[in-house]
């Protein structure tokens, strides 16, 4: 921790500034001088030794890339040790401000642990990114990572760097700014929190500069940079937010779904806005068969508010929930009961992220008694947990998925459907001009209020309950067109793995993907499209791939088989929903330079369960 690593900073605590200059410390495991010179001279002999011009080109490069180096090295002793004249030099020759030391360590960080303050203004002025973070981490981690003496770690980083650090802790990560704040040199810090050095910033060890800071004007001012930057992160991440709206992000993970993206967009922006009620946490309830987007929505919105969707996001499987006894599970069980210590699965996770997405699955499945906590926590926005600690939770915002009333909404929105692709098609008929072939269809409010209510109150058994969810958001099952995209999808993530691994390229026909359309189930979702892709394509290819039938680098269509075509055209006038007899194959084929395809005899059985192409 902070505490006894700070101390490791020895004559901090002095206040003093370093004297002059130390005469540097050359140990037998540094590389000499002599010695790069007598490298330097040998390589023209080896050059007039009968080395071709390309040779020559190349020992020429190498030479200005030493050059390069040798000048990066100039530029932070010149850092280290506070001459500010051939900083400016090297700077005005193109070095770059941001280079680093073999060993991690940059020109901004060695000013700021050297309490060069005038050096480290020359630097930011010069574009130095005062928020990277050091490469180095301790001596001994850095020895083994980089296959180096530890001893010469340590000789390095003292003289090169600073000989006043604790040589076991970590510095990894640690910015320019925890440096400054190591060696207590106010006038730095302000010089860095003025070039853009962001207090917040932690490193690997998850503290910011003021956790090294001492009491007094160092500290006061970092915390009063901490609210600024704060304020300003907040701010900045709205305007963001507002020049990239949710909707837009949900759009580009989600297929279809307008409405429910459009519901949840709309009153997170509510909320945002400030145009809502501040007294109560926004719940949605998400209704619709399995697999068709209400877990992504819920993943995507919360990585739309929380940079850290690890804390930012909770699901909570609610089938756990199912007895009296697990309401404990929930909250924590009070004092003198098993389990107290461990605290309860919710409260635990919301006590880190008051402000949390919480998604609720199934909660159809839970005890009565854990609906009740939960009906509180909507109300009152907020929780007691079994050590009777309150957490406030008004600004979290929760998602409960319910699987009730999915057959019923499914059969609905395919009636609908069938209805305006009716529509549409008399209007062909009667060849009407504002012909729109449009699958888009919205859920009525006659059939919320009559068919769906009645199932919801069945089932929650309370109105309170329902009074008090925000806004009922409907998933409905793919169309074709939807299911069209969802196939691509799940295709291109395979030609993604197949050109990474393979090198081979795969391209596919429309056909191919109205073929694999109609694996589509509805009670599985895009979790079906996925299976069907691995099923049909993915296992031939990993056939091909185990029975040597596919060259690197070569380029493979998938298509329908030509004797199976006529399948296709059969399939329009099946009612949607039932699947024909018989699919049409798909089969692999080479295309050759000219081309041409050339169909891949890959022996069958196939083994799933033995292949290997990924
Ligand atoms: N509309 C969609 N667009 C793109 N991908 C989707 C869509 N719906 C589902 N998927 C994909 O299918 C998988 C399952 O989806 P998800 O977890 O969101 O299902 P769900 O509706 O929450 O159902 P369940 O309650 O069964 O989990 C995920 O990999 C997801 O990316």
């Amino acid at each position: 921790g902070p505490v006894s690593f700070r101390p490791g900073y020895e004559g901090a605590s002095a206040g003093a500034r370093p004297g002059p200059p130390r005469q540097r410390r050359r140990s037998g495991l540094r590389p000499r001088e002599g010695e790069t010179e007598e490298r330097r001279q040998r390589s023209p002999g080896t050059a007039e030794a009968g080395l071709s011009v390309l040779l020559a080109a190349l020992g020429l490069a190498h030479c200005s890339s030493k050059g390069r180096a040798s000048k990066e090295a100039a530029l932070l002793e010149a850092a280290r040790t506070n001459n500010i004249q051939e900083v400016s030099r090297l700077l005005s020759e193109g070095v770059d401000v941001n280079s680093r030391h073999k060993l991690g360590w940059t020109v901004l960080m060695v000013a700021a642990i050297n309490r060069n303050q005038s050096v480290v203004k020359a630097l930011l002025i010069a574009g130095a990114d005062p928020n990277l973070g050091d490469e180095f981490s301790s001596v001994f981690d850095t020895a083994k990572e980089k296959a180096i003496h530890s001893l010469e770690v340590l000789v390095t980083r003292e003289d090169d760097f600073s000989s006043r650090l604790n040589n076991r802790a970590s510095f990894r990560g640690c910015t320019a700014l925890h440096y400054a704040v190591l060696s207590d040199d106010y006038r730095t810090i302000k010089e860095l929190l003025d070039g853009g050095a962001n207090p917040l910033q932690m490193n690997e060890m998850g503290h910011t500069p003021v956790d090294y800071a001492r009491e007094g004007e160092v500290k006061k001012l970092l915390k009063v940079c901490e609210e600024k930057f704060l304020e300003e992160e907040k701010r900045r991440a709205l305007e963001e937010r507002r020049r990239f709206p949710l909707e837009q992000r949900l759009k580009e993970h989600i297929i279809g779904q307008e409405s429910a993206i459009a519901t949840v967009g709309a009153a997170i922006r509510r909320k945002e806005n400030g145009w809502y009620d501040e007294e109560h946490p926004l719940v949605f309830l998400f209704l619709g068969s399995s697999g068709i987007g209400k877990t992504e929505l819920a993943k995507q919105t919360a990585k739309y508010l929380h940079k850290d969707i690890k804390k930012g996001f909770i699901r909570l499987d609610m089938s756990e929930f199912q007895e009296k006894h697990e309401v404990a599970k929930f909250i924590g069980s009070p004092p003198g009961y098993v389990g107290h210590e461990e605290g309860g699965q919710l409260t635990k996770k919301l006590k880190q992220c008051p402000n949390a997405v919480v998604l609720f699955d199934e909660v159809d499945k839970a005890h009565p008694d854990v609906l009740t906590i939960m009906l509180q926590l909507f109300d009152e926005g907020r929780l007691t947990d079994g050590k009777g600690k309150t957490i406030e939770c008004k600004d979290a915002i929760f998602i409960m998925t319910c699987n009730a009333a999915s057959d019923e909404i499914a059969q609905h929105a395919i009636q609908l459907r069938q209805e305006a692709q009716e529509m549409s098609r008399k209007r062909l008929a009667e060849n009407l001009d504002d012909v729109q072939i449009n699958e888009k269809i919205t859920i009525s409010r006659h059939f919320k209020e009559n068919v769906i209510r009645p199932i919801l109150k069945a089932h929650f058994r309370r109105d309170e309950f329902l009074g008090r969810i925000n806004e009922i958001v409907y998933f409905l099952p793919f169309c074709h067109s939807e299911l069209i995209q969802l196939v691509n999808k799940e295709l291109n993530f395979w030609a993604k793995k197949a050109k990474q691994r393979h090198n081979i390229t795969l391209m596919w026909d429309r056909e191919v993907m109205d073929v694999l359309a109609d694996g589509y189930n509805l009670h599985y979702g895009a979790r079906s499209i996925k299976h069907e892709v691995e099923r049909r394509v993915v296992n031939q290819l990993a056939a091909a791939y185990e029975q040597n039938l596919l060259p690197w680098g070569c380029t493979l269509r998938i298509a329908v088989d030509d004797s199976d075509k006529n399948l296709l055209k059969t399939k329009d006038n099946l009612p949607l929903g039932l699947e024909s007899k018989k699919a049409p194959t798909l089969r692999l084929e080479i295309v050759d330079k000219d081309s041409k395809g050339r169909k891949l005899n890959i022996q069958t059985p196939l083994q799933p369960e033995n292949l290997s192409f990924f």
